[in-house]
C-alpha cells in the first residue's frame, strides 16, 4: 500500500484544486480568439508542449531540465482565474501581475499544503521575475511555443499571424530559444 500522502495535500483540498485547474482547459488562448482563429488550444495545451519542450531540450550546464518542466506547466496557472490577457487588451503588466498574483495565492491558499503550495509559488514567482536561467529558458520556450502554434494556424486556416512573430522578435534571451524561433521562422519563410 502506498504510505498516506505527506505533502500536507488533503484529498478535498486537491480536488478543489484540481476543479480550478479545469478552467486552464476550457479557457481558448485569448490571441488566438482575438484573430479569429477556429478552434483555437487552451491555456493548457499551451503549457503542455511548453512542458514537453523541456523533456527534449538539449543538457545546459547549469540547468534543472526538471525545474524547467515544473516551471512551464506553472507558469500560466494564474490564468485559472483571471484568464488569458493579451498585451493588447488595455491591462498594464503591473495591473496583470497583480491580478496573477492574488489569483495564485488564493490557489495556493485552496491547496493548503505546505510544500506542494509553497513549491508552485515559487516556480511561478521565479518565472514571473525572470530570475533564475531556468525561468529565462522557459520564458523562451513560452514564445517558441506560440510562434509554432501560429505557424500551424496560418498554414491549416490560410490566415496571417505576422503580429505574433513580429512581438517576439529580439526578445529571446537564450541560444536554444534563438535557435528554435529561426528553425520555425525559416520554415515559415520556406512555405511563403
Ligand atoms: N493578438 C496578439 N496576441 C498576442 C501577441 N503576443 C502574445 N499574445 C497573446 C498570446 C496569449 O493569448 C497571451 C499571453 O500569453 P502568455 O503565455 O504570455 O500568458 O497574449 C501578439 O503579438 N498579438
Ligand atoms: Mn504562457
Amino acid at each position: 500500500m502506498f504510505p498516506s500522502s505527506s505533502s500536507g495535500v488533503s484529498p478535498s483540498s486537491a480536488v478543489d484544486f484540481l476543479s480550478l485547474c479545469r478552467n486552464l482547459k476550457t479557457t481558448k488562448r485569448t490571441g488566438w480568439v482575438r484573430r479569429d482563429v477556429r478552434g483555437p488550444e487552451s491555456v493548457a495545451d499551451h503549457m503542455y508542449r511548453m512542458g514537453i519542450m523541456a523533456l527534449i531540450v538539449p543538457d545546459i550546464p547549469g540547468i534543472n531540465r526538471d525545474r524547467c518542466v515544473k516551471m512551464a506547466i506553472v507558469h500560466d496557472i494564474a490564468e485559472a482565474i483571471v484568464g488569458d490577457i493579451t498585451p493588447f487588451d488595455g491591462v498594464s503588466k503591473s495591473e496583470k501581475s497583480r491580478r496573477e498574483k492574488e489569483a495564485l495565492d488564493h490557489m495556493c491558499k485552496l491547496l493548503g499544503g505546505e510544500s506542494r503550495a509553497k513549491e508552485i509559488a515559487e516556480l511561478w514567482t521565479e518565472y514571473e521575475e525572470n530570475s533564475s536561467l531556468e525561468a529565462k529558458i522557459v520564458k523562451d520556450f513560452d514564445k517558441v511555443e506560440m510562434i509554432l502554434q501560429a505557424l500551424e494556424y496560418e498554414k491549416e486556416q490560410g490566415i496571417d499571424l505576422d503580429e505574433f512573430f513580429q512581438s517576439t522578435v529580439g526578445k529571446f534571451q537564450t541560444d536554444v530559444g534563438r535557435a528554435w524561433a529561426t528553425e520555425i521562422t525559416s520554415r515559415r519563410k520556406k512555405s511563403d
